[in-house]
Order: structure tokens, then C-alpha cells, then sequence
């Protein structure tokens, strides 16, 4: 067998992992275990791509160069593996993808690459609204510009649509916004596409994606296939004819430090890659519906993904002065009110637009006019969702507010989420504490140790108010910037008083985690939750515990905050007058029950009242830290029990415990599942199975309108509970 003669020389002549292990499947076992070698060469070498961890495709020799090779010799020779680890969402299992070819100006097409299926269970994807790559192709006179390619899951479909929709032979080049290895296939698959006379392709990005296509890509290929051009600052590609140029604005954040956006003056389009984009699938190609039909996808995607890096996404929003310009909105399907709306926003966004309204506190008007480099938008064009058209001004200007409240927040209080991940398993686990540190209205700011000085760490602990880390495990090891950051952590005199917790992905033995605990542990660091292990790619369960556990480490902080205010000026608790009135509102005692795939929670509820007739509806009103909210998102199923006069106190007193992170709610109390994954409690005296239609944001707490499909009354001689309160400050 080649391949296990290699790996095994492999591993003996570079690796150490545990004591007594001396054949490969101490490193590599779960790739080893579903190996199904077709045929095994010694002589070519050729590096296929193998599925470690979650959905981050490479190939065997590179993770050899990543982390093990320094002038080694050994070279992992096969020629075709086939690896089926279960974890990556692959070709195969995809029921649902649609690809769209759609008109944006007279040269520039998008390719649309659409899943309605939720492809993946990151916390950016939770709103479940499926979602979609857009690739860019721009016709110029000299040839075909490509800009960005998709995700792994639609590279079959996008290079045929591609091959039926361009000639292949006019491919110029290729425009890369973001790179990540989960696009490493659908890039491999352009190249096996292009035809010999246009090899290699010009490939235009930035640094950090430059390295990043380097570590993803077997150097061979790399070096036939494409011929890598690195973009600088204020660096501009000739489009061809009439001095038409496409403009580079590179824009960084800790999460996609290769971030760079495009922009054409000619059809004044703007692409954003990461940035604006959406997870969310529908028939539209454009933001038809405006606000109403994306603004909570466009928010959602910006709390997960933007908010926990406000200081970086402000930077990169200085970087784009831009001035939306507007076209009348589309009426297509709209009646009545609806016009009038559409009508009245339109009028809104052009007096915006007029004011020229900053889209962060820095680009004031006078900054953009100094800099003399207008960008004026008629469309933004993300690698994900809509093509947005007719919503421009609000994105921006929302964009802007979002970025100046979350400084706001830090302020405040913020905790530290430091990390690094190679394949993005870990980094899924930081996002996802991430939301839950912000649901408790605390600052969050992410750094990514693989980017980041020992300085800059340092600062960060000293200025924040909790901490936590997150390494994988990497050859029995975290990685070297994990230790220095740790290093940094123990030094600091001031971060042991800090609430602290840690997290991190694994494959088998998950060292990192284990030693970074250990080490703040004996250094009497105090952990607000338990240590999160996770092997390899996070479940909708493990990100439901991280989330719970960001936000208890918020609520440490905010603890910790509020001793020390009542310490240094102790207020009286006497409740206001407007607290004592709005307290005689009173509602329904109820328990609200949901899950999604594996998550699962509950809470009690009696800010609860019918909303609706035709169709039957309810409000709810859900705190924003409440861990069942992010189950109750737009979509989301849930059951509501109502609880009846007397038989109130098991049920409450089971609620009311204080739960550790992941842990089931409803413990020994007698329940059923009913269909749509909620617990009815047998004790309820009615129960509704609810659809979250929509939701609201009030103040601290999110107001769900849902509408009820099934329910049924369970006791018709008891009462409904009722839930009566002294103060409004309170429940
Ligand atoms: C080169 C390499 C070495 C690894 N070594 C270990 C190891 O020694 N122990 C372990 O538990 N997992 C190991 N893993 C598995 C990773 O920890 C796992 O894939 C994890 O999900 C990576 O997290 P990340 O996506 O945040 O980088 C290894 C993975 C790779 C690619």
C-alpha cells in the first residue's frame, strides 16, 4: 500500500504525537479509516482533495506543506482517493441547487448559484432561508473577466451553466473578492474546464487570498493552472476600451482578512463579496420587496458576521465612499398601500441621498468630498443574497447605524474573543459565542490570533472585560499564535480578575483545549462556562451551547459591572410609579417549547396575547438573551402550552432553575413531542403548534408574531393561569 507507506514515513520523520503511536492512524485516522484508494500510484504524484474537518476540502500534501513540511522531502503520492467523511456537505447530497444566469447591465451577467435547502449549520445560517453564491462575469472587449467562484457544493452546476452560458476560450481572467478551501473545488474545476490556449488564468486578489490560494492548492496545479497578479492599494484592472477601468478597494476585516471589493464607474456597479450579503434564497434575483423582505436577513447576517469586528467593519466602510443612486422602485406585484409605501421609501432614500448621508460617523460629507473619489452605486453585488437595487441607501445608512451602535456597545463592556482556526471549525465556535455575548447587549471584539501581534493581544486583555479562547488541536498541539496569545493572557496581571472560557474544535484527542485550561486554571483564572469541546465541525447543538455560554460569560461581565456601580453609588430599589402601573398589565402563564435539528429549549412565558382572527395569531414578547430566541427566528416552529390556575408550580419551579449551557430544559416533567419538534407538557390545559411569521424589535426584547396551525384544548374546566406583578421592571 503506497499511500500508508508514505503517510507512516510521514508521520515518523515529522510528527510527534502521542508516546507508543508509530503508524500513521495516530494522526490521521479518521481520514485513514474511510480511505477507499481506486488505484494508488507511487510514481505521479497527485494531490486529491480530502475532507478532514466540517466542509473544508484539501488535499492530503497540503496539509503536509501547512504544517509539517519545513524542506521535508517526503511527498504523498496517489492517484485518486476517495474520502467520504461525513461532515462536508458534498455534490451528491445536494437535492436543491438552481443556477441562474441574470442580466445586470448590458456586459456584466451573475451567475447565481441558489439552494433553498439550509446547507449548513453555521450561526450565520440559522434564519433557514437556504442560500446563494453569485459569481460575477463582466464581457469586455479584450475577453471575459470571472469574478469569484462558489462554494465546493455547487461547482458541478456552476461550471457547466458557465461552459453554456460564455466561451470558455474569451476567459481572461479571474477576480477573486474572498477565497476560503470551500472554494478550492469549484477553482479546480474551472481549471480542468479551461481550455490549454487561455492556461494559465490570470488570477487578480489580494495578499492574504494569495496565501490562502497557495495553502489550498497543490503547487502544481497552482503554477499550470493560474498566474496569481496581487492587488495594492488603489490598484485598478483596465476593462478594455474608453478608459474603463474596475477599481480594487482592499477591505480586511479579522474574519476575511483577504476581503477586497470591486467597483466599475461604467455601470456603476459594486462588488462587495462578504460584505452586504445575505443568506437567503428566493425567487428574486434583486431586492424586490426592499426592507421588508430582506431587512432581517441583511441584519442577521451583519450581527453574526460584522458585528463582533465593528472596529475592523468601520475601517472597511471608510474605505467606501459611496453615494447610492436611485431609480424608481419596482412595482411589480405590489397594490394599494404597498405602492404607497414602496412610493414613500423611494422619496425617503432620495432626500438620504440627497443629504448624502455618512455611512459611518468617520465618512462624513466633507471627508468623502476631500477625498474626491465619490463611488456613486446604482447596485451592490454581495457573494451572497440578493443583488441589492433598490435598497441601497437604507443598506448603507443601516450598515453605518448597526457599526456606530455596536462601538457604542463596547464601550460599555465588551469581552474578547480570541482565536484561531485553520479550517474554520473553530472560528463557526467563536461566531456563535460571539451572537450570544451581543444578545446580552455586550461589546464583543474578535481577533484572530493568526493575524494579530502579541501587542495588539495584549492591549485587547487589558482593555476588555472578560475573555475567551478558542483553539483546535493540530498535530497534539494548538497552534503557535494560540500559544503566544496564551502566553500574552498569563502575563497579564489584570486578566485573572476577568470571567474567562474556552473552546475549541478537535478531530480524536483535542490536546489544545485540555492544555489551555489546565494552564488558567493553575494560574486561577475563574470560567464563566464549562470548557466547549467540539470535534471537528460544530452540530446545531454545539452551536445552541456556545451561544448559551456566550451569553452567561456576558452576564458574568455584567455582574461583575453592577457590583462595582451599586459599590461606588448605591441606588435605592424602591420601584417607580411608571414601573408600579405598567406592572397591573397582566398575561397568560404559558411555556414556550422549540427545536431545530438538535437544539432544543424552552422558557416560561406570560407576555403572551392573540393577535390575529384570520389567520389565528399570537405575540410573544422573548428577552433578547433568552437562549430559546435564536429558535424562535423568522421560520422557526415552537410550541406554546398554556398552564392552568393551580397547577402552575412544578412547571415553574422546573423553568426557573438555572441551567448550564445545552442542558434540557424540561427535565422530569411529563411531556410529549409534538409534531413540530416542541414539547407539549401533559399537564397544559391547551396547546398550539406556532409558525414565527415575523418579528420586531422592542426595546430589550423581541416581540414574535407567530400564527398557530394546529393546537388543542387539553382541560376545559381550569382556568387559564394568570401571572400578577407588583412592577413592570420585572416579570
Ligand atoms: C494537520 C492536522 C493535524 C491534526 N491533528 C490533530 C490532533 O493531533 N488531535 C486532534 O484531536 N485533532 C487533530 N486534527 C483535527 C483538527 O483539530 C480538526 O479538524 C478541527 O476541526 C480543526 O479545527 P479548525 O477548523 O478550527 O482549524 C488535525 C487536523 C489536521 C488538518
Amino acid at each position: 500500500m503506497a499511500i500508508l507507506h508514505h503517510l507512516t514515513v510521514f508521520q515518523t520523520s515529522h510528527v510527534h504525537t502521542h508516546p507508543g503511536t508509530n503508524t500513521c492512524n495516530a494522526l490521521f485516522p479518521p481520514i485513514l479509516n474511510r480511505l477507499q484508494p481506486r488505484s494508488l500510484s507511487t510514481s505521479s504524484l497527485c494531490c486529491q482533495t480530502v475532507s478532514i474537518g466540517g466542509d473544508h476540502p484539501f488535499s492530503v500534501h497540503t496539509v503536509y506543506r501547512r504544517h509539517f513540511s519545513r524542506g521535508s522531502t517526503i511527498q504523498l503520492c496517489c492517484s485518486t482517493l476517495q474520502t467520504d467523511i461525513g461532515l462536508s456537505g458534498g455534490q451528491s447530497s445536494l437535492q436543491d441547487v438552481e443556477l441562474r444566469a441574470v442580466q445586470l447591465a448590458e456586459d456584466i451577467l451573475s451567475l447565481r448559484c441558489c439552494s433553498r435547502e439550509r446547507l449548513k449549520f453555521e450561526i450565520e445560517y440559522s434564519l433557514k432561508r437556504g442560500t446563494t453564491d453569485n459569481s460575477y462575469v463582466i464581457k469586455t472587449e479584450e475577453g471575459i473577466i470571472l469574478m469569484d467562484v462558489p462554494d465546493q457544493l455547487f461547482s458541478r452546476a456552476y461550471i457547466q451553466t458557465l461552459a453554456s452560458s460564455i466561451d470558455l476560450r474569451n476567459i481572461k481572467s479571474l477576480i477573486i473578492g474572498h477565497f476560503s478551501p470551500k472554494r478550492t473545488e469549484s477553482l479546480t474545476a474551472l481549471g480542468d474546464a479551461l481550455p490549454n490556449e487561455v492556461l494559465p488564468l490570470k488570477v487578480y486578489c489580494s495578499n492574504p487570498a494569495a496565501q490562502q490560494l497557495r495553502a489550498s492548492l497543490p503547487t502544481s496545479l497552482l503554477e499550470k493552472t493560474f498566474s496569481v497578479n496581487i492587488i495594492r492599494p488603489r490598484d485598478s484592472l483596465e476593462l478594455g476600451g474608453a478608459g474603463r477601468k474596475l477599481q480594487f478597494i482592499l477591505t480586511p476585516t479579522p474574519r476575511w482578512p483577504d476581503g477586497m471589493c470591486s467597483y466599475d464607474s461604467a455601470s456603476q456597479l459594486l462588488f462587495t463579496n462578504k460584505l452586504f450579503s445575505a443568506h437567503v434564497c428566493d425567487n428574486n434575483d434583486f431586492d424586490a420587496g426592499g426592507w421588508d423582505s430582506y431587512g432581517q436577513d441583511w441584519q442577521f447576517y451583519y450581527d453574526c458576521m460584522l458585528a463582533p469586528v465593528a472596529k475592523q467593519a468601520e475601517a472597511a466602510l471608510e474605505k467606501l465612499p459611496l453615494v447610492p443612486q436611485f431609480s424608481k422602485p419596482s412595482y411589480s406585484g405590489k397594490k394599494g398601500v404597498e405602492v404607497i409605501k414602496a412610493d414613500l421609501r423611494y422619496i425617503f432614500s432620495s432626500l438620504l441621498s440627497e443629504l448624502n448621508l455618512p455611512i459611518s460617523k468617520a465618512a462624513t460629507l466633507s471627508k468623502i468630498l476631500e477625498s474626491g473619489s465619490l463611488l456613486v452605486v446604482s447596485a451592490v453585488c454581495p457573494i451572497h443574497g440578493p443583488i441589492v437595487r433598490s435598497t441601497v441607501t437604507e443598506l448603507l445608512h443601516k450598515y453605518g447605524v448597526w457599526t456606530q451602535e455596536k462601538l457604542k456597545q463596547n464601550e460599555a463592556a465588551v469581552v474578547a474573543v480570541i482565536y484561531a482556526s485553520a479550517y474554520g471549525n473553530t472560528a463557526a465556535l467563536a461566531q456563535a459565542i460571539s451572537r450570544g455575548i451581543s444578545k446580552a447587549s455586550v461589546g464583543v471584539e474578535s481577533l484572530n490570533t493568526e493575524q494579530s501581534t502579541s501587542e495588539e493581544v495584549g492591549d485587547l486583555v487589558q482593555r476588555c472585560d472578560g475573555f475567551v479562547i478558542g483553539s483546535p488541536t493540530l498535530a497534539g498541539h494548538m497552534p503557535t499564535p494560540i500559544q503566544n496569545a496564551l502566553g500574552v493572557i498569563l502575563k497579564n496581571i489584570d486578566a485573572k480578575g476577568k470571567p474567562c472560557g474556552i473552546f475549541g474544535s478537535f478531530g480524536w484527542s483535542g490536546e489544545a483545549v485540555d492544555e489551555i485550561e489546565q494552564r488558567l486554571k493553575s494560574a486561577g483564572f475563574t470560567f464563566a462556562f464549562s470548557t466547549i469541546r467540539c470535534k471537528f465541525k460544530p452540530t446545531e447543538s454545539m452551536l445552541q451551547t456556545c451561544e448559551e455560554s456566550g451569553t452567561d460569560l456576558a452576564q458574568a461581565v455584567k455582574r461583575a459591572k453592577l457590583k462595582e456601580k451599586k459599590r461606588t453609588a448605591p441606588q435605592s430599589v424602591v420601584a417607580s410609579s411608571v414601573e408600579q402601573a405598567v406592572g397591573r398589565v397582566v398575561g397568560s402563564l404559558c411555556v414556550l417549547s422549540a427545536k431545530s435539528g438538535d437544539a432544543e429549549s424552552a422558557m416560561l412565558a406570560s407576555w403572551v396575547s392573540q393577535a390575529s382572527f384570520v389567520p389565528p395569531g399570537l405575540t410573544i414578547a422573548v428577552a433578547k438573551d433568552r437562549a430559546v430566541e435564536s429558535l424562535v427566528l423568522p421560520g422557526g416552529r415552537f410550541v406554546l402550552n398554556v398552564l392552568g390556575e393551580g397547577k402552575t408550580a412544578p412547571v415553574v419551579k422546573q423553568l426557573l432553575k438555572a441551567f448550564k449551557p445545552g442542558e434540557s430544559r424540561f427535565g422530569e416533567l411529563q411531556t410529549i413531542e409534538a409534531d413540530n419538534g416542541g414539547r407539549i407538557i401533559a399537564d397544559a390545559i391547551a396547546w398550539m403548534e406556532c409558525i414565527v411569521a415575523t418579528r420586531l424589535e422592542a426595546g430589550d426584547h423581541w416581540v414574535i408574531y407567530a400564527t398557530v396551525d394546529n393546537g388543542q384544548l387539553q382541560d376545559n374546566k381550569t382556568l387559564t393561569a394568570m401571572h400578577y406583578r407588583k412592577t413592570g421592571a420585572r416579570y
